[in-house]
């Protein structure tokens, strides 16, 4: 278990460009999958969970290559299914989320695919009954070995295209339908589909590569199924998450910085969010200009005047990633603010590390905490604590670096499975943060 020790109190200053975004590299790579051709993709970020996928795809026979920082190819011409059913992919296969989308993409082009039950993050139920309903619906039989915990679909004669209304508008899920659908005989219509800019550029890259998908934004996608697909370059996006956790650590230090290359059209309510706590976001070309907030930030409330909540909703709504990170920037701010977490339910109990440090939050229940920001007035105590998922890693790095003090975060791979080089790019714009292994 690595550790961070951080001496806070430091204000910050510079420059700090995006990685490449997590989320939608995962489903990128899976969609490598569904083609013997070369893809090549780019601003691949350099984090844990994505180099575990890659790793995944290397012991399924891809062909990878390194071409630079961030860019690889990938061959998928000659896939070794055997080792879906091995020990070693058990294991591998159950380290991370986003491994749940290898089934799609290898259900699409071969009539099967099994994963065991995907890792990630610890936030409450995290149930894959969207995508095993949707590979149903595409004529796929399913089975489930519950004593293993290893999910199954196989369609010896191929999918075939369908209606069919989501449960719920799942990301993952969504993707993994699309990637099957894309090579089923017939036409697909998927309503209640997620939408995500991750979601949007999975079918965009999927329309590069010979798909006929169309509805990409919204949430009804119709998906001609076509008989092979080939191959494309792709290039990710910024990571918005990130983009939304550096706007926080400006805030909280009250640092002037600048976000670099941000892709503004991409990042949905995320601005606007943060300018609800106050916090000054200046657009300059395609970057984020956040100046010092010397005399702090202060809450907005409704137009009525009653008390600001922030919630999570399915895209086009506040992604649910960044609920930890406004919670962390609320604690310093002026007023209050109520913070509701609907979609998951272990994703707030990190607060008591923040009231450990002195902050004023109330933990409702396990999805709202109403936070009472100090102003400044008072500054969190340094403190140590274990890092239980990873945006509340981030979170309490980001407390860390505007306390008083040197606080330690034990547990790091898990920011590491999201960020990349995070001590090494918070250093450069003048964190105090030093990493023990
Ligand atoms: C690898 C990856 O891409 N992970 C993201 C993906 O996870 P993932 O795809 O696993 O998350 P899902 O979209 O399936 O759902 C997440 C949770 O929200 C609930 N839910 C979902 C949709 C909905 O309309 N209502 C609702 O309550 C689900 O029951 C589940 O508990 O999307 C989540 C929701 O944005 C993000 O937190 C994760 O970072
Ligand atoms: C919940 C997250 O990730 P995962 O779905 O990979 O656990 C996240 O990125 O905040």
């Amino acid at each position: 278990m690595s550790t961070f020790q951080i001496e806070g109190g430091h204000k910050l200053k510079g420059e700090i460009t995006p990685q490449g975004a997590k989320n939608e590299a995962l489903q990128i790579l899976c969609a490598v999958l569904l083609t013997p051709d070369k893809v090549t993709i780019s601003n691949i970020p350099d984090i844990r969970d994505v180099n575990k996928l890659i790793e995944i795809l290397g012991n399924l026979g891809v062909k990878i290559q390194k071409l630079g920082k961030g860019k690889f190819s990938f061959i998928s011409d000659e896939l070794n299914l055997d080792y879906l059913e091995s020990e070693q992919f058990k294991k591998e296969g159950s380290g991370l989320r986003g491994s749940i989308m290898i089934v799609g993409p290898l259900l699409g082009r071969f009539g099967k695919g099994y994963i065991p039950r995907p890792g990630g993050d610890k936030i409450g139920r995290r149930r894959l009954d969207t995508h095993f309903e949707g590979f149903i619906k595409l004529g796929a039989k399913f089975r489930y070995n519950r004593e293993e915990r290893f999910y199954g679909v196989e369609a010896p004669k191929g999918l075939k295209g369908s209606y069919m209304l989501l449960d719920e508008a799942s990301v993952t899920g969504t993707a993994n339908i699309v990637m099957a659908a894309s090579l089923a005989e017939g036409t697909t219509t998927i309503y209640n589909a997620a939408c995500e800019p991750y979601l949007q550029q999975l079918c965009k890259m999927l329309n590069a590569m010979g798909a006929k998908i169309s509805g990409i934004g919204s949430n009804m996608l119709t998906i001609e199924g076509v008989t092979t697909l080939n191959g494309c370059e792709h290039r990710v996006l910024p990571d918005m998450i990130e983009i939304g956790s550096w706007i926080g650590l400006a805030a909280m230090t009250r640092s002037e910085i600048t976000i670099k290359n941000v892709s503004w059209e991409n990042l949905g309510q995320i601005p606007d969010t943060f300018r609800k706590l106050g916090i000054t976001l200046n657009k300059v070309n395609d970057d984020i200009h956040i100046p010092a907030h010397t005399e702090g930030y202060q809450i907005e409330s409704f137009i009525d005047g009653s008390f600001m909540t922030i919630s999570d909703a399915p895209w086009p709504g506040f992604t649910p990633d960044l609920l930890s990170i406004v919670l962390v920037v609320a604690t310093q701010a002026k007023g209050e603010v109520m913070v509701h977490q609907k979609m998951f339910e272990s994703r707030l109990f990190f607060v008591d590390k923040l009231i450990d440090m002195g902050a004023k939050i109330i933990l409702c229940d396990p999805h709202r905490a109403t936070i009472i920001g100090h102003n400044f007035e008072s500054i969190l105590k340094a403190t140590t604590m274990v890092s239980p998922d990873i945006r509340a890693g981030i979170s309490l790095l980001i407390a860390a670096l505007g306390a008083k003090g040197t606080s330690v975060i034990h547990n790091i791979e898990q920011i590491d499975r999201g960020y990349e080089n995070i001590d090494e790019r918070l250093r450069a714009i003048g964190a105090k943060i030093i990493r023990t292994e």
